[in-house]
């Protein structure tokens, strides 16, 4: 099976919202990746619930919700989050991480903990039971358009080989930040399964989204 593709909502040109939705809906990709950024965590604000709510109102295509703010658990409730939506929260900002998740399972969605590119892997260890996916942050979070931390790369190889060895193998790995045509491809080999398409490779000024996902498609088969 190829790799699965989760747009970046916070890269969709927003005046043309509903359009870009449709776009995404016919080039069938797996999920839409809504960033959300409180000020705190990440020195940036994005998405918010009503935002969010108003795109669950057009498609049914399943939530990837990154939630890059502290103290996530007390923002759950907040989101309409539904059965087979992904929800990521930071390792570095859950004070009770393993609760947090397990309130994520309770609701139905696939808990996952995001790592910024200087977190190590066994950070993530006494959680293993607790988790569907880890979300590899390949840029320090916060803005779109950053360069690759080029570190993260073998980051995500390692992390492949651990989940292996643990008998985690149905744990998906995501990644996000600079995910070009070309790290794509590096992302996949070292054993990406999910990839957060953003201005490097599916929202560019100017160009159709639909021939760009089949393109970013060659990239991640
Ligand atoms: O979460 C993010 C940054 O924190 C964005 O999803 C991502 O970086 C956007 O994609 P690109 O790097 O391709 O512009």
């Amino acid at each position: 099976m190829g790799g699965k593709i989760s747009p970046s909502m916070m890269c969709v040109d927003f005046r043309r919202l509903e359009e870009s939705v449709r776009a995404l809906e016919r080039a069938g990709v797996e999920y839409l990746h809504f960033d959300i950024m409180d000020g705190h965590f990440v020195p940036n604000f994005t998405l918010g619930p009503d935002f969010i709510r108003s795109v669950r109102e057009m498609t049914d295509i399943p939530f990837d919700y990154h939630l890059m703010v502290e103290r996530p658990e007390m923002l759950l409730p907040v989101f309409d989050i539904r059965e087979g939506d992904i929800v990521s929260v930071h390792q570095e900002a859950s004070v009770h991480l393993q609760r947090t998740l397990q309130q994520i399972r309770e609701l139905g969605a696939k808990p996952s903990v995001a790592l910024n590119p200087a977190t190590p892997i066994y950070a993530i260890d006494e959680v293993m039971d607790d988790i569907d996916l880890v979300l590899v942050m390949t840029v320090n979070p916060g803005f779109a358009g950053q360069k690759l931390v080029p570190s993260t790369i073998r980051k995500i190889s390692g992390l492949k080989e651990r989940l292996l060895a643990g008998g985690y193998a149905d744990v998906e790995i995501e990644v996000d930040g600079n995910v070009s045509w070309e790290n794509a491809v590096k992302m996949r080999q070292a054993g990406a399964d999910i990839f957060v398409a953003g201005t490097s490779s599916v929202f560019r000024k100017g160009e159709d989204i639909e021939p760009l996902i089949t393109k970013f498609r060659t990239c991640i088969g």
